[in-house]
Order: C-alpha cells, then structure tokens, then sequence
C-alpha cells in the first residue's frame, strides 16, 4: 500500500465535486502529493483518510463556506450530468452556483481557484483538428449543458484579479475515461447490449481526443502549483488531452472487444444517420406530452461520433510542462480492467 505523505500548511485544499469520478481521483492524487483535502460535494462519497467531507449543494453560499475554511486552494469541477438534460439545472448549478462558488472563495480569503471546464466550448458540431485555446466560443454550442459550462469558464477566468489576491486558470479536458466513469463505457456496453454497435456512422476515419483519467488530474494539479501573480497562466484556459487523438470507432471497438463485445462493423453515410437522429429528437419533442422517450442517437451524439474533434495541448506543455503520463493503451488496458460487471456474459 502507498504510503501518504504528511501534508505541510500551504497545502490545504478543498475539492467541489470532489465524489464525482474526476474529483475522486484528484483527491486521491492530491493525497498522494500530501495535500490535506476537504471535499464539498451534494453526493456522499466513501471514506478516505485524511479528508474531511462536507455534503451540501453549491448553490448555497452558508453550505460551502466550512469546506472553505483555511483553505488557500480550490478545485471546481462539480456538474450535472450532462446526460441528465435539465436546462433549468445546468443554469443552477453551472452559472449561478459557479457565481456562488466565487462568492464563497473570495469571503474566505481563498487565492487560487482551478476550473474543469470543458473543451466542447469551442465545438458546434463540424470539424476540429488540433484546435487551439484561441478558438472562439462557439456561438451554436452542441447543447445546453455545453452553453453553461461557457458562460461558467468566462465567469471564473473573469474573476481572476491579481490586485484583490485572486487567480483563476480552467482546464479543458476532452473525453475523460477511465476506472470509475459513469458515462462513457456504461453507456457504450448498453447500446451493445441492446445490440445497437453494429454501424460505424460514416467512414470511421474521425479523429477523437479521448483522455485518461489520470492525465487531467496532471493537468489540474500543474496548473494548481503553476498558479501564482507573476506566471503567465492566470486567467487563461488549457486544453488537457493524451496528446494522442485517435479513430473514435478505433476507441469504441477497443473497448468494446476488451470487454468481449463485437466492434461495429457495417458502415452509414454521416448525413442519413444525422438526419435520422434530428427527426427522432423532433418526433420525441412532438409526443413529450403523450409519450417518453429518449433515442440513444441524438443529433448531438452523431455529430460527436461522426466528426473529427481533437485538440492541440501545447499550451499546458510550454506553460505547464504538461505531459501525459499514461498512454491512450494503458489507460484502456486499464479501464478495461477496472469494469468486470460490464464484460459480456458478466
Ligand atoms: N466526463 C467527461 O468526459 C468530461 C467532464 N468535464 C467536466 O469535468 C467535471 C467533472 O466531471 P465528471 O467527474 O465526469 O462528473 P461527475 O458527475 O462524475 O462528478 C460531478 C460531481 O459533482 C456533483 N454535483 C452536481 N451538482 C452539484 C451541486 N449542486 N453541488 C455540489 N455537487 C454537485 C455530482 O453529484 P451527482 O452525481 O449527485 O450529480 C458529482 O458527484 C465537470 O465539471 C464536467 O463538466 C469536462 C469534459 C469532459
Ligand atoms: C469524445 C467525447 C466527447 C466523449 C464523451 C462521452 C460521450 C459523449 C460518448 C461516450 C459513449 C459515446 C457513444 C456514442 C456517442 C458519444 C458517446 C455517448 C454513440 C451513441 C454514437 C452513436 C452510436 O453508434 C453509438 C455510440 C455509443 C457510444
């Protein structure tokens, strides 16, 4: 077992979101790094040693404030689900509970605050290769839970002030994965067992960043030390990837045939499937009031698996001295591992 290592004074942090799946693995690498962690969070999670937990929701200041409490360093990456898809609740927590949380830093005297935002806020559905931090936002973002997570970037980088004692950086991952995630391999062993995998949607050549757990907490905790008045990364946002964009359906049949699953194989023109999925969004729109349902290929859904969306992580490199420190193969490897109840048969 490894061992913690005990945490010095200036190393006293508090993680909002921190029992969600990247936050758990922030905390436990930051307790590694012998940080001492307080966790904020509307979720219970399970014990760890040494970290205090504090349930509440963000959106109230009160709540937030004991998490806070000589605290020098803050972690956000609390939100919704964005499978959830509730407009009003992305709004609460996302814009306004992120104005909350900036409230809540500056009453106790917080000085540095990391954001994970989220690469998508440059997406609108059509191509990115190797996109820079210098994309605009998008103007038509892929959904409305990508909406609030641009207004909550632009909220945080914005609150950065020098003067008052105050920096802020985001971090944009891109595809998070790995042991413990809710979305990504649950959701895709489901379309599997419901024998939806069989198509590849168009002709498979779309690069994709998928990024290892591991790899954004790296991000996140650079960008954490690199944080001071005089460094040139206050208030900016950072792509963080695997440096290693690849197929998405290379990514799906991996992960699928890891887990004992046929990989996809017949292949859809991009266009049919697209418009597919549009009618099925305004048919399940038409019947809201008779019937529910939710079609797995939603036009937000096709235009991720669809198009190429990679992203360049430069930036982190020469600000942060970022570097992946798991590769895509390990991670998967090791993803694959981690999900014995979805393999095939389980
Ligand atoms: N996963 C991905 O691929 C990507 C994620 N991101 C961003 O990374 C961050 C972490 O995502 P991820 O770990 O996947 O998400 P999770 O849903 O696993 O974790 C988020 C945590 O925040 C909690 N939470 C939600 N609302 C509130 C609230 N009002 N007050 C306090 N806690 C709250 C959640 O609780 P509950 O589960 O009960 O809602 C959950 O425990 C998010 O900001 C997300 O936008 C960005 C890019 C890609
Ligand atoms: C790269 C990226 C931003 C990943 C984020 C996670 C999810 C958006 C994906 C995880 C599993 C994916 C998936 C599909 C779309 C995107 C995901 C939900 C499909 C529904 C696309 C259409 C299919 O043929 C089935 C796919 C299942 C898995």
């Amino acid at each position: 077992m490894a061992t913690r290592i005990r945490p010095q004074s200036n190393k006293r942090c508090a993680v909002i979101g921190g029992s969600g799946f990247l936050g758990r693995h922030l905390v436990e690498k930051l307790l590694d790094r012998g940080y001492s962690v307080s966790v904020f969070d509307i979720r219970q999670s399970s014990e760890l040693p040494g970290v205090s937990f504090h349930q509440g929701d963000l959106c109230d200041q009160q709540a937030l404030l004991p998490a806070l409490k000589d605290v020098s360093l803050v972690f956000h990456c609390a939100s919704p689900a964005p499978a959830s898809d509730d407009r009003a609740l992305f709004e609460r927590v996302n814009i306004q509970g992120t104005q909350t949380v900036l409230r809540a830093c500056m009453e106790a005297g917080v000085q540095k605050l990391v954001l994970t935002s989220s690469a998508s806020v440059v997406f609108e559905g059509t191509d990115i290769k190797n996109g820079r931090e210098d994309l605009p936002y998008a103007k038509k973002p892929i959904d409305y839970y990508t909406q609030t997570k641009i207004v909550q970037e632009k909220l945080v980088l914005e609150a950065c002030d020098k003067q008052k004692g105050f920096l802020t950086v985001a971090i944009r991952p891109h595809g998070i994965f790995g042991p413990g995630d809710p979305q990504l391999v649950p959701i895709l062993v489901d379309t599997a067992r419901r024998g939806k995998m069989k198509v590849i949607i168009g002709d498979g050549s779309n690069l994709v960043d998928f990024t290892f757990v591991e790899n954004v907490v790296h991000g996140h905790i650079l960008a954490a030390e690199r944080l001071r008045p005089d460094s040139p990364i206050c208030g900016k946002p950072y792509h963080i990837t695997n440096d290693e964009p690849v197929r998405f359906w290379d990514f799906m049949s991996e992960v699928l045939v890891g887990l004992g699953y046929a990989a996809p194989r017949y292949h859809l023109p991009y266009a049919l499937v697209y418009g597919l999925a549009l009618l099925l969004w305004l048919l399940s729109l038409i019947l809201r009031p008779l019937i529910s349902f939710k079609p797995t290929f939603t036009p937000m859904r096709v235009a991720l698996a669809g198009t190429h969306h990679y992203y360049s992580c430069e930036r982190a490199k020469e600000d942060l001295g970022y570097k992946p420190v798991v590769s895509l193969k390990e991670g998967i490897e090791r993803t694959v591992k981690s999900y014995p109840h979805l393999r095939h048969g389980a």
